[in-house]
């Protein structure tokens, strides 16, 4: 399905989402230290959708696991909604969708979504409502009685996000949910991806390995480097709304795409006639 709500308002200057300023993440080891993030600095608007993109290493999930709380950075300021990104977690004022499905393949899908308002002890009454909304937003209202292993990667990672979303969280963050797929059933999860994302009005942070993904979904695509990881340059993405099959053959979307290139591979060091 392709995306048709209107565009989605962006930019809105109040609190924002996230807000690093110099913040630096250092891995220390009996090898030495590995300086994973060097004094990054960005805002991230209230419904912003914003991608992480940069070689293997580059510090992209780390900046991830870092705004969920799930590592303490050495240094710098970090906040999630104006908030400590404990304060955040313990709100849950954010969902996180990994790499891999990580789903319970002993439980159906709807008991999968229903995981977290489980364990959190939601009314009963709303739980069950609740699931069902989130996998209709998905798509895959049809399948709640399925198992993990009965559903194809694609679906199993949008009940990875159907999941992240039970909680009606203000940020989702992602890391490379669609890596493992191939470039068709990517694309097409990306155009349902960005009509989820105008349709809640969330704000999206995503790492992505892939150009044509960053671009497409995002407002604004942030280029990493490594060695030591930081962020090389931000580009605004500023393709109209609805956004769909047309929009990748777009000339515009080609010169974005090349922006994106040419920050990555000066990042790498390669000149431009490499
Ligand atoms: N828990 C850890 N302990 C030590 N070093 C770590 C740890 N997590 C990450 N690193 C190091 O920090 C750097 C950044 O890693 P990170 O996983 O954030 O990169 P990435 O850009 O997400 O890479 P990829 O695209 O391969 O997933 C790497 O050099 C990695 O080896």
């Amino acid at each position: 399905m392709t995306a048709t709500a209107p565009a989605p308002t962006v930019r809105d200057m109040g609190q924002p989402a996230v807000h690093l300023k110099d913040l630096n993440m250092v891995f220390r080891g009996a090898q030495g230290d590995t300086v994973a993030l060097k004094d990054a600095n960005l805002d991230i608007a209230q419904g912003e959708f914003i991608s992480l993109i940069g070689p293997s290493g580059c510090g992209k999930t780390t900046l991830l696991r870092l705004m969920a709380d799930l590592i303490k950075p050495t240094g710098g300021e970090l906040l999630v909604g104006g908030k400590s990104p404990a304060q955040a977690r313990q709100e849950r004022a954010y969902g996180y969708v990994f790499q891999a499905p990580a789903l319970l393949e002993w439980r159906t899908v709807l008991n999968n979504v229903l995981l977290p308002l489980d364990v959190m002890n939601t009314p009963k009454a709303t739980r069950q409502a609740r699931a069902h909304e989130m996998l209709k937003l998905v798509g895959l209202e049809g399948f709640a009685g399925r198992y993990p292993w009965q559903l194809s990667g694609g679906m199993q990672q949008r009940v990875s996000i159907a999941r992240a979303l039970a909680f009606d969280p203000n940020l989702l963050l992602m890391d490379e949910p669609f890596g493992a797929l191939d470039e068709i059933t990517r694309e097409h999860l990306n155009g349902e991806l960005l009509r989820l994302w105008q349709e809640t009005g969330k704000t999206g942070g995503f790492v992505t390995h892939g150009i044509s993904e960053a671009v497409f979904l995002s407002t604004r695509v942030v280029v990493m480097t490594s060695r030591p990881g930081k962020i090389e340059g931000v580009v605004d993405i500023d393709l109209p709304y609805p956004r769909n099959v047309e929009t990748r053959e777009s000339p515009r979307f080609f010169e974005l795409a090349t922006k994106v290139r040419e920050l990555l591979r000066r990042g790498h060091g390669f000149d431009a006639d490499d």
